[in-house]
C-alpha cells in the first residue's frame, strides 16, 4: 500500500511532500522529478508567477546512488519567492523593515474560491490563510509524488501520458489520434499541450480572446495509461473499484467539477450494442476493435489503455472581478484580484497524470506486492503466465 501526504502553503517557505510504501530499486533521481515540475508551468493562460518563480527541488530521503531503497521518500520543492512573503506571512525576522507590501487584509472573497467557506469554516476574519493552501501551488509537491509513481510504472512497462482536450469552446478535433508516450515531447512543446494541431490553434484562440476580455477559462484533459497489467482494481467492494479510485484522485485536484471513465457522458446517449467492447477472437489472444470502456470493466483494468478525462471549471479569480461583499464592512464590492492564471487547463492535465500514476502505483503493490521491484516483477509475470490460455487477453503497449 502507497501512503502519501503533502504539506506547504503557497506563499510558505517550502512544500514538503513524503511517500511511504514504494519498493526498493526504483530509479530516481532529482533530474527526473524537476522535469516534471517544469512540465507542470508551462501552457498558455498561465500567469506571472510561473515565469519567475522556481521549483527548488532537494530529495531529502529514501534514495541511495539514484535508486530508492524502501524507506520513506522525502521531498522538498523551496519556494524561491519566499523572501517577498516573508512579511505578509508573519514570518520577517526582527530586523526587517516593514515594506506593507501586499499586507493589505483580504476581506472580498472570490466566487468560486474557498475563501468565504474557509473562512466561516476555521474562523478567520480574511482569506490569506484560507488561500495559502486551498491554492493549486500544492500541485507541485502532487506533481513531484507523481513522477516517482510514474518511475516505478515504467519499470513494469506502465507508461503514461496526458494531453489538452478541450479549453472553453474549442477542443480537439473528433477523430483525432490519441497520443502515446511517446509524444509526450511533441505534446509539451504545444502551447496547450495538445497532439491536435487544429485543435491547438483554436484552444490557443479562446487563451488569446478569454485574456483580452480580462476573463478566464476551463477546459478538459486526458490521461492514458498504456502497459496495464488485466486485473488492477476490483469489483468485490465499491472502494476497491479502480474507476472510483481514480475518480477521486481526479477529482480532488483544485478545479476539478467532472470525471469521465473512458467515453463517460457519451456512453450514457448510446444503445446498448454500440456501447460496449465485444470480445473477438484471435490466433493469439482475445482483442477488442473498441475501447469505449477506457480500460476499466468491473472497476478492474481490462488489459485496454486506461483513459480518464478531468473537467476543469475556469479560474475565479477572474480579472474583471466579481461581485462579492467585503466581509469587513458587510457592503457590495467587487472580488480581490492581484494576479492570476487566465487558465491553468494544460497543468492540470500534468497534475492529473500525476495523481493517475499515484493511484495505479498504488493499485499495483496492492495486486503485486513486493519490497524489490524486483520482486513485484517476478510476481506480475507469475500472475501473467498463470491465466489459462482461453482467458489471455492482448494487453496495448505503447
Ligand atoms: C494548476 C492549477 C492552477 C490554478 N491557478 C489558479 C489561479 O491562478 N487562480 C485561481 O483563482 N485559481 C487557480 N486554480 C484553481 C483554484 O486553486 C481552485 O479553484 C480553488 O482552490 C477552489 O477549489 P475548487 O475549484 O476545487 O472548488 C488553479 C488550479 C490548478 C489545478
Ligand atoms: C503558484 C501556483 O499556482 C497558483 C495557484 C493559484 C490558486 O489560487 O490556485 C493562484 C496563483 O497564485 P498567486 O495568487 O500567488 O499568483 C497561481 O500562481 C503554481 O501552480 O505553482
Amino acid at each position: 500500500m502507497l501512503r502519501w501526504i503533502t504539506a506547504g502553503e503557497s506563499h510558505g517557505p517550502e512544500l514538503i511532500a513524503t511517500l511511504e510504501g514504494l519498493p526498493a530499486g526504483v530509479p530516481l533521481t532529482v533530474e527526473q522529478i524537476q522535469e516534471d515540475l517544469e512540465r507542470r508551468k508551462l501552457g498558455a493562460g498561465r500567469g506571472a508567477r510561473m515565469k519567475f518563480e522556481k521549483d527548488a527541488l532537494t530529495l531529502s530521503a529514501g534514495v541511495v546512488h539514484g535508486v530508492t531503497i524502501g524507506s520513506p521518500l522525502a521531498i522538498r520543492i523551496g519556494n524561491t519567492e519566499w523572501p517577498k512573503w516573508m512579511e505578509v506571512m508573519g514570518a520577517a525576522p526582527p530586523e526587517h523593515e516593514p515594506t506593507g507590501a501586499r499586507a493589505a487584509k483580504l476581506t472580498r472573497p472570490r466566487p468560486g474560491h474557498a475563501d468565504l467557506t474557509g473562512m466561516q469554516k476555521y474562523g478567520f476574519a480574511e482569506a490569506r490563510p484560507v488561500l495559502e493552501r486551498a491554492s493549486a501551488r500544492e500541485t507541485a509537491a502532487r506533481v513531484a509524488l507523481g513522477a516517482v509513481a510514474r518511475s516505478f510504472l515504467s519499470e513494469l512497462g506502465i507508461r503514461l501520458v496526458s494531453h489538452t482536450v478541450a479549453m472553453g469552446g474549442a477542443s480537439v478535433s473528433r477523430g483525432a489520434a490519441i497520443p502515446t508516450p511517446s509524444d509526450v515531447a511533441a505534446l509539451d512543446a504545444d502551447p496547450v499541450r495538445s497532439f491536435d494541431a487544429d485543435g491547438s490553434a483554436a484552444m490557443l484562440a479562446e487563451v488569446e480572446a478569454a485574456k483580452g476580455d480580462g476573463d478566464t477559462l476551463g477546459g478538459v484533459v486526458e490521461v492514458l495509461a498504456y502497459g496495464l497489467p488485466p486485473g488492477l482494481g476490483s469489483y468485490v467492494h465499491w472502494d476497491r473499484r479502480l474507476d472510483a479510485r481514480l475518480a477521486g484522485a481526479l477529482m480532488s485536484v483544485q478545479a476539478i467539477k467532472g470525471v469521465e471513465v473512458g467515453d463517460g457522458f457519451e456512453t450514457a446517449t448510446r444503445r446498448g450494442s454500440v456501447a460496449h467492447d465485444e470480445i473477438l477472437a484471435s490466433d493469439s489472444a482475445i482483442v477488442r476493435e473498441t475501447n469505449r470502456a477506457g480500460g476499466i470493466e468491473g472497476g478492474m483494468t481490462n488489459g485496454q489503455v486506461v483513459r480518464v478525462r478531468a473537467a476543469m471549471k475556469p479560474i475565479s479569480t477572474v480579472p474583471r472581478s466579481l461581485r462579492t461583499v467585503d466581509v469587513a464592512t458587510g457592503e457590495a464590492a467587487g472580488a480581490h484580484h492581484q494576479r492570476s492564471d487566465i487558465s491553468a487547463v494544460p497543468a492540470a492535465g500534468v497534475v492529473a497524470e500525476a495523481m493517475t500514476a499515484l493511484v495505479l502505483a498504488d493499485a499495483v503493490l496492492e495486486k503485486f506486492g513486493g519490497d524489490s521491484v524486483t520482486e513485484t516483477k517476478r510476481n506480475l509475470k507469475a500472475y501473467l503466465d498463470g491465466i489459462d490460455e482461453h482467458l489471455v487477453t492482448q494487453n496495448v503497449e505503447a
